[in-house]
């Protein structure tokens, strides 16, 4: 079974770039970029994807420190975006939407970080063959300010390269910031056609659940803390939850592996999607995602076909590249039935 979902051709439509950068790519990164090779980075490494049981949220959101301090130069964050996409590349996934933060500082303005970012898709998706698509993220941590420079910058760059730039992200520490006063700029971001994926009940705010359903998205990160008539609303509307198993279970978002809502979701016929959050930070891949939900709720090949399949349904791509991705994991379906 891990084999044939390793050789799966796979859809990934929930991965933050900071969060995607497992260990191996982090020491990568840093001897090629940084010349860092001591046993103290050895030590940080290995604290970086050690999760204690009993792990919170908030215990995570310290982690991605670590890799911001890498991406902090043009150089580093050029080649921690290689590294990402060649990794998935590597996990068969053919279809990668990337989310990241524009971050400010010294040495990049946050035009020239998402500029690097775009520069860096467009140069190497073919070298990997796999199609990149990039939603800058809001981080509801910072000012709203912040988010209306992201989502100007994401207009204006939208403009160039629409087939790259096709969203915006809403996420960050969901216990810090209030999701109404991000309202004005999510519209207008939605209102010159960026699709919206947003990080929803995440951690349990019924009424921020209730704001958030009511101004609708796209598609939805995580829908942890949902009710069951917020499960019903996502299910009439056609929004798919954005599952991240692991994400989940180590966060302590979920108890545990076997109530995870996958089961839910998977039993009532809603739309879901399959991903790896911070594939990174959590120690994980997308076949290796699959994996777990295979073990822990029975699901069979052609389930996890049926899964990638919907996910390529829920992708923001265009109908002509759903067609393309459709093609490339029916060809490998029929040749695993000969
Ligand atoms: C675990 N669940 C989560 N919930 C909410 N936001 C998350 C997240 N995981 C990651 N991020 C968001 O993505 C950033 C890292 O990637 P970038 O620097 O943007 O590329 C984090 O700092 C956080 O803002
Ligand atoms: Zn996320």
């Amino acid at each position: 079974m891990l084999q044939f979902l390793r050789n799966l051709p796979k859809i990934e439509l929930h991965a933050h770039l900071n969060g995607s950068l497992n260990i191996d790519s982090i020491r990568e990164l840093a001897a090629k970029v940084y010349g860092v090779q001591t046993k103290e980075f050895s030590t940080l490494c290995e604290r970086f994807i050690k999760f204690e049981k009993g792990a919170k949220l908030d215990d995570c959101f310290e982690k991605f420190g670590f890799v911001h301090e890498l991406t902090s130069t043009k150089e580093g964050l050029e080649y921690a975006t290689e590294l990402v996409i060649r990794d998935f590349a590597k996990d068969n996934v053919i279809y990668v939407e990337l989310r990241t933060t524009p971050k400010a500082n010294g040495n990049m303005s946050r035009r020239s970080y998402l500029d690097t970012v775009l520069g860096v898709i467009k140069k190497k998706s073919d070298l990997y063959k796999i199609k990149v698509k990039l939603l800058p993220s809001i981080n509801r941590a910072e000012p709203v300010a912040v988010a209306e420079e992201t989502v100007a910058l994401a207009v204006e760059l939208a403009t160039v390269e629409p087939e790259i730039i096709v969203g915006i992200d809403f996420s960050g520490n969901p216990n810090q910031g209030n999701f109404k006063d991000f309202i004005p700029v999510l519209s207008k971001a939605r209102n010159h056609g960026l699709k919206l994926a947003m990080h929803c009940a995440e951690v349990d705010n019924p009424v921020e659940i209730r704001e958030m359903i009511r101004f609708g998205m796209s598609r939805c990160g995580h829908g942890t803390y949902l009710s069951d008539s917020g499960f019903e609303h996502m299910k009439e509307e056609n929004i798919p939850i954005e599952c991240c198993l692991t994400s989940n279970v180590k966060s302590g978002t979920v108890a545990n592996i076997g109530v995870h809502h996958l089961k839910q979701l998977m039993a009532t016929c809603a739309p879901k999607v399959l991903c790896t959050d911070d594939s990174g930070v959590f120690d994980t891949t997308l076949s290796d995602e699959f994996f777990l939900a295979t073990e822990s709720f029975g699901l069979t090949k052609s389930q996890c076909i049926a899964l990638t399949m919907e996910a390529v349904e829920h992708a923001f791509a265009t109908r002509e590249e759903k067609l393309m991705l459709k093609m490339q994991i029916y060809k490998y379906t029929r040749l695993q039935n000969k």
